[in-house]
């Protein structure tokens, strides 16, 4: 549904040169939701612009529903335009108009007459669960419920390819659950195609079926959410999966947590659970071998697109030998162990 190929877009404002997007392919397949992450400068806004040439690429090609953006001209890419709907962060509706009369605008623009305009109006209303906010003002409406309405103005002429820039990143984790609810519906119900751009990992593991993670202005790594949970090629990305659990050292292990082996000391140990490691009984695998004990501190595991993967704090109690054994039988088994410290 939408493809772009080497898309490069360089910003010079007087003489200063930003190479924001360094030629990115990425493709958006027909009733998928993709999610694209980054850091802050990372590129994902110029990207999801470049869609529907908001932004238009320094070079590449941009193809929505088989057509070459690039090449249209400005009356055949504001038709082009009709079939891209776009959210954003800050939900951009019109302050001085009514929630109904946000939604009716595109409706207008399309030259529908007020009858079937009143219908279509009502039908979103119903369709993001606002019926009862028709008549109110954009002041009078809670975060969530401004992009519910923003949402559905931008269904109202029935669009193939939904943007989102960051839609619920000024929203409550609890408005932002029901807010990716609706996304996901708009995805399945009326078979929208998404792309989106989020710095939440939560974002994308949520709603997403295919995840691309940028880097200052490069695309490093894309692919299914299964097989980038379960393998993650870059620190980046493993960063961003980290960031979804909430293990944190207990304060009792942070003050006595020495960087350095010291006598009477052992290992604290995280482990990334991902891939093939995860279904192996490897954990007591080293304490047969090792002749260590294995104290859980604590864990977390996850299931995302079909697969399995965690996090543990551990500590391994052995003799010094017998603990760097285990974590190097660990380290050769691809588990990705990182020795915190010693406690
Ligand atoms: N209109 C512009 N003129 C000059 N530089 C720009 C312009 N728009 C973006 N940039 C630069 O391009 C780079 C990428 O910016 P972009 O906004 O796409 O990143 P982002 O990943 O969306 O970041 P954020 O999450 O903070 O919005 C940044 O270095 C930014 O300063």
């Amino acid at each position: 549904m939408v493809e772009l190929k080497k898309i490069t877009k360089t910003f010079n404002q007087k003489g200063n040169v930003t190479h924001a997007l360094c030629d990115v392919t990425l493709s958006v397949p027909k009733g998928k939701i993709v999610g694209v992450i980054g850091e802050s400068g990372a590129g994902k806004s110029t990207l999801i612009r470049c869609v529907n040439l908001l932004e238009r690429p320094t070079s590449g090609e941009v193809y929505v529903n088989g057509e070459n953006l690039m090449r249209l001209s400005q009356k055949q890419l504001a038709l082009a335009r009709k079939n891209i709907g776009m959210i954003f962060q800050h939900f951009n509706l019109l302050s001085s108009r009514t929630a109904g009369e946000n939604i009716s605008l595109p409706l207008e623009l399309n030259h529908i007459d007020k009858k079937d305009r009143e219908k279509r109006v009502d039908e979103l209303l119903d369709w993001v669960g606002l019926k009862d906010k028709k008549n109110e003002y954009p002041a009078n409406l809670s975060g969530g419920q401004k992009q519910r309405i923003a949402i559905a103005r931008t269904l109202a002429n029935n669009p193939k390819v939904l943007l989102s820039d960051e839609a619920t990143s000024a929203l409550d984790p609890a408005t932002t659950q029901s807010i990716l609810s609706l996304l996901k519906n708009i995805n399945k119900e009326l078979n929208i195609t998404i792309l989106l751009i989020t710095h939440e990992m939560d974002v994308v593991k949520n709603i997403c079926d295919n995840i691309a993670v940028m880097n200052s202005g490069k695309l490093i790594e894309k692919g299914n959410v299964a097989e980038i949970f379960s393998h993650p090629k870059s620190e980046l990305t493993q960063r961003f999966i980290d960031s979804t659990f909430r293990i944190d050292i207990p304060i009792d292990y942070q003050n006595r947590l020495k960087p350095f082996r010291e006598s009477g000391k052992h290992p604290l140990v995280k482990l990334h659970i991902t891939g093939n490691t995860v279904d192996e009984p490897i954990l007591s695998e080293i304490v047969r071998k090792f002749h260590i004990n294995n104290n859980i501190i604590s864990a977390q595991m996850d299931y995302v697109g079909g697969v399995k993967f965690g996090i543990m704090l551990a500590e391994f109690i052995g003799s010094p030998e017998n603990e760097n054994q285990a974590i190097e039988y660990l380290m050769n088994k691809n588990m990705n162990v990182i020795v915190l410290g010693y406690v």
